[in-house]
Order: C-alpha cells, then structure tokens, then sequence
C-alpha cells in the first residue's frame, strides 16, 4: 500500500508533465467503465478520487447528488481482488444499487434485518471463499453495529486478503452536526479500527467542513484526503417565490406553472407533512394535474408503486414529504418545487438537487411562507443547532442581496466567483437603480396636491405621474413613461423606505388610504441625497423568469424585508 501511495504521488506530480501517464490499474479502469458500466469518460473527480483509492488512499469524497459517487467505489470493486464493504444507511437504497449492478452483470450482495437466514449464511460463507463471486457486500449500519458474526467474518476476510475496500455511504450521517445524523453510523470506527489497511472511501452529497472533521473522528480515520466536487450545478435555475401563508394561491401558483411550464413534464413538489402531503397532492389533482402523494406512513407497497409510477412517468408530479428522498435517480426531473422551505441548506441542496440529473435545464423553486419558518421551529426544536440551520434557509429565502448560488456555494465552503450563477437565479435578474429622480417626481405631486389642498390615493398618485391625471395638473408635474408595474413598484418602495406614508381618513362607511410625504421626503431637497430600490430586469425569458405578478410581488418582498437600508 504505501508503495502504492508513493508510486502514486509520483505519478501525479509527473503526470502534470505528461498527461497521459498511466497507473498500473488503468488500462483495467478504462475498459471496464465503457464494457461494464458503459460509460465513455469519467466526470469530475472519479477519477482521480478512484485512483486514489486504488493507491490505498483514505478518501472523503463530496460531490453534489446525481453526479455519480458510487462508481468511485464500484468500479475500483470491480478491478481488485476480493470485495468492497459498502455501508449504506437504507435498504430501499441497496436494493436499487443491487438492482442496478445485476443490470450490468456485476455481482453483489447484501445483508441486512429482512435477509433471510439461508441468504446470510451464504454470504457469510462466501466472504472467505476464494472462489466467491461477489465483488460488492452491501450492510446498514446496524448490522456493522449489532451482528458479531458478520465482524468475525470480515476479520477472517481481511487477514485473508478479501476485504479490498470499505465504502461509507451517506458519511455525513456519522456526525451529529450533519443533517441527517443516524446513531448506528457513530458506531462504525470498529471498522478502520480493526482494519487499518483497508482503504476507506467516505461518501456525500452535503457535508461542511466540520461535518467532515466530526466524521474522520468518529470512523477513526487518520489523514484522509478530501476532494470536493464544485457544489454549482450549471443547469439548474433557482427562485424563491413569496407565499401568502393565509391562502392556497400558492396551490394555484404551482398548479398553473405544472400545467404551462412544465406541461408532460416530470417533477417533485416537496411538501412540509404527511397531512400537506394528502392535501396538496388533493388541490394539484382537483385543478387538474396528474400528483400522487408519498410519505412515510403510506404502507410499501403504495410507497413502491408511486415512485414507480412517476419513474415510468405515469405519474407527471410526486407530492411528497422528505420520504421522497435517499436513491431517487431520475434523470429527467425538470422542477424541483418546495411548497414550503426545507430545514436546512443541505436538506433544500439535496431535495432540490433532485432536479437535472441529465445536466439538461431544470428549476428549483421554494415558496418562501412567513408561518412556515415557525411550523419548521417547532419542528427541529430537539435537533442540535436545528434552529441556526433553519434560519440559514431563511437567510437563502430572504436575502435578495446576494445570488442564491453564491449562498449555497458558501454555506458549503466554496470560493465562489460571482460570475459562476451565469444568471441563472432569480437575484441574478434583479438590477440595483438609482430612483432618485423618480422619487422627486412623485413626491412633487403629493406635495401639489397638499398645496392644493388636496388629498391623493395611491391609484391617484400613479395616475398623476403616468399623466392620466387632468390636463391642468399634466403641465404642473414631471410625469413618465416608465411602464405602470415599475411605477407601482417605487411608490411602494417610497412608501417603505419612509419618504411617503399613509394618512388615514375615516369615514362612517369606509376608511380612506391616501398618500402624504414621509419623515424622509426632505432629504430631496438635499442635492447629493440618492434613493435605490432593486428591481427585475426587463425583457427577460419567460420561460425562465416569473410573470409580471412575481416582478410586483418581488418588490414588495424586498422592501417588506427590509433588504433596502433605510439611510
Ligand atoms: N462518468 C459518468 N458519465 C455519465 N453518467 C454517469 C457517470 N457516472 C455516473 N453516471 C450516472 O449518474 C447517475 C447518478 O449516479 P449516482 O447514483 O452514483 O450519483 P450519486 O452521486 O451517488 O447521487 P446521490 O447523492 O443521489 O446518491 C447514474 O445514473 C449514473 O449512471
């Protein structure tokens, strides 16, 4: 092994010189990923994190869901002697990858709480049979954790040479600090502990840089290297739209963008409970879209029958809680919609990444409710640090002063260039301006009309600047072109950042809204005083960005939040 290592550093400084330099092992690599895994070239990372691991190289491995982690241990499997050891956390999730490698003609096996007898006594046999033909043995954690014969087996295993490599799925599951901690994975460092030979590969889709250190400790892991694959996914577009948590409009919204945007299209509407599950999935249905819901308290068989449904695509829309998660590999998923935000950062990264898988376009958009944030609270109240996590969620929803992939990118410790959205995030769409003349504008004609005793609604007021107002008053005032959704947008932002407020006026029947200048509108007359508001740019594709509804709703959303400083 530490030859191997060697040979390997070596290797790498010379291949910097001569590209084509090869590993003993690569010819074997090369061809078994086109005959077996039919794949013409590696992406990203594999090879180089499958390289290391055949050097004997521990390995934490980070790299975004769908991107293709497992062949970074399935294809070394199939080119060494003896078997890997693949901790994963789900049975669902083993049987897909057993599924798949019987598919390719790749022999593996699993033993887990539902083996039968006769199946594990088979594989425990087989794991010091030389002449055994499985290359992969997949166990949950539980059993590393509770079944001394299979640890009295892989120590046989090992000292005869077999065990070639462990694989730990899902790594971040080890740490507390992670987002979906198991208690079982805490038990796993037994096994770099009483095989310290074995190279150890950790994989995730999600991990910060404490989760990984937590990890190391726990697994009893050395000096493991860490690669980590960008966390941008190019093809994905990302938008949080604001929901009103008092009404279903946003039932509506989805319904609408499923039956224009996404028409025969297939996606996932992640919901926050098993009763919004029902419900959602209920209101999709009634307005006409082909939804079925999945949650963890459906039995199997309606479980397995929804998500091979949706699979084949007979269904267009799953509606589902978290459930709806670990192995979902369906490449052509074109939105990833959350009807409510997710608990965390790594929990919407993960659902969201569902989306694209074909590296084709897809949409990621979360409806960004004011209730949810105390629906979710209550929630993950007994989770460690569940709370700071929740609010970096809100932080990703509330904050349209910094793109939505430069937010993602940091929370996961990226070096992030701002150029690396290529506007593919509704912030990205949004431009800063100065209104500061505009601002004039309207505030000469609320003053107008106070000199003259007059009182003006906020209809009156954009009226009066789109020179609708009478022909008299027309020559009086600066009125302009801008189109009656910007006009719209800046008198509530005027109206938010102080320089106009509301006067109300009583009356038996009715209340009056009228507009009157704010504490602010002096500052006018200074001239070096500017105003800027944020806004959506115009003349953007459609199919990309939200209707006109949303540029209102926006602007709105960035006042209401107080994104622009009230100076
Ligand atoms: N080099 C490659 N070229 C093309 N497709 C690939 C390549 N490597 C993997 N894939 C495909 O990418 C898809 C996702 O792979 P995989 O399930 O390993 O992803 P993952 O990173 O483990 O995702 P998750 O985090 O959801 O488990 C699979 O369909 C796989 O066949």
């Amino acid at each position: 092994n530490q030859l191997n290592i060697l040979l390997y550093c070596i290797l790498t400084c010379l291949n910097v010189f001569f590209p084509n330099l090869d590993f003993s092992w690569s010819t074997e690599l090369e061809q078994n990923l086109k005959d077996v895994f039919q794949l013409s070239t590696f992406r990203p990372l594999q090879l180089k994190a499958i390289n290391l691991s055949m050097s004997g190289k521990d390995l934490f491995l980070v790299m975004p869901t769908g991107r293709g982690k497992s062949l970074c241990y399935q294809l070394p499997a199939v080119c060494s002697e003896g078997f890997t050891l693949v901790v994963t956390p789900l049975v669902s999730l083993m049987e897909d990858q057993l599924m798949y490698l019987k598919s390719i003609d790749v022999e593996a096996v699993s033993l887990n709480a539902s083996s039968s007898k006769e199946h594990a006594k088979m594989v425990l046999a087989e794991m010091t049979d030389s002449k055994a033909p499985f290359k992969l043995l997949y166990v949950t954690p539980e059993k590393i954790a509770k079944s001394k014969l299979l640890m009295s087996r892989l120590e046989k295993a090992y000292n005869a040479g077999r065990l070639s490599r462990i694989a730990v799925d899902e790594v971040h599951c080890c740490s507390q600090w992670g987002h979906d901690f198991r208690p079982d994975y805490k038990l796993l460092g037994i096994l770099k502990r009483q095989f310290p030979k074995v190279p150890l590969l950790g994989l995730t889709a999600t991990a910060t840089g404490s989760v990984l250190k937590d990890c190391q400790k726990i697994l009893c892991v050395p000096e493991p290297i860490t690669l980590t694959a960008s966390f941008n996914r190019t093809n994905l577009y990302y938008e949080v739209r604001l929901k009103d948590s008092n009404s279903d409009d946003s039932v509506s919204d989805i319904s609408a963008l499923i039956k224009e945007r996404y028409k025969d299209q297939s996606g996932i509407v992640y919901v926050f409970s098993q009763k919004d599950a029902e419900t959602v999935s209920a209101d999709l249905q009634g307005k006409g879209v082909n939804a079925s819901p999945y949650h963890a308290n459906m039995n199997p068989e309606d479980k397995s029958q929804v998500h091979r449904k949706w699979a084949t695509n007979k269904i267009q829309v799953v509606v589902a809680t978290v459930a709806f998660g670990m192995g979902i590999d369906k490449a052509d998923v074109r939105f990833v919609i959350h009807h409510t935000i997710s608990k965390s950062i790594e929990n919407y990264y993960q659902e969201s990444g569902r989306a694209g898988r074909d590296d084709k376009p897809a949409d990621c958009i979360v409806y960004f409710g004011f209730n949810d944030i105390f629906r979710i609270s209550t929630m993950v109240v007994m989770e460690n640090v569940g709370q700071q996590k929740l609010l970096t969620m809100v932080d990703y929803c509330q904050n349209v002063d910094r793109c939505r992939r430069s937010v993602i990118a940091v929370h996961f410790d990226e070096v992030w260039d701002d150029e690396g959205c290529n506007e593919m995030c509704d912030v990205c769409h949004y431009i800063t301006v100065d209104i500061t003349q505009h601002a004039k504008d309207v505030v000469q004609i609320v003053e107008l009309a106070g000199s003259l005793d007059e009182k003006l609604t906020p209809l009156k007021v954009t009226e009066a600047w789109m020179g609708k107002g009478p022909a008299k008053r027309r020559k009086m005032i600066q009125t302009t072109t801008l189109s009656r959704l910007e006009v719209e947008a800046i008198i509530t932002s005027l109206l938010l950042q102080g320089y106009l407020s509301e006067d109300f006026s009583f009356t038996p029947y009715t209340t009056y809204f009228y507009l009157k200048l704010g504490g602010k509108a002096p500052l006018l007359k200074n001239q070096s005083h500017s105003i800027t508001m944020k806004m959506r740019r115009t003349g953007l594709d459609a199919n990309t960005v939200s209707t006109t509804q949303q540029t209102v709703q926006e602007s709105f959303r960035q006042e209401a939040f107080g994104c622009i400083s009230r100076d």
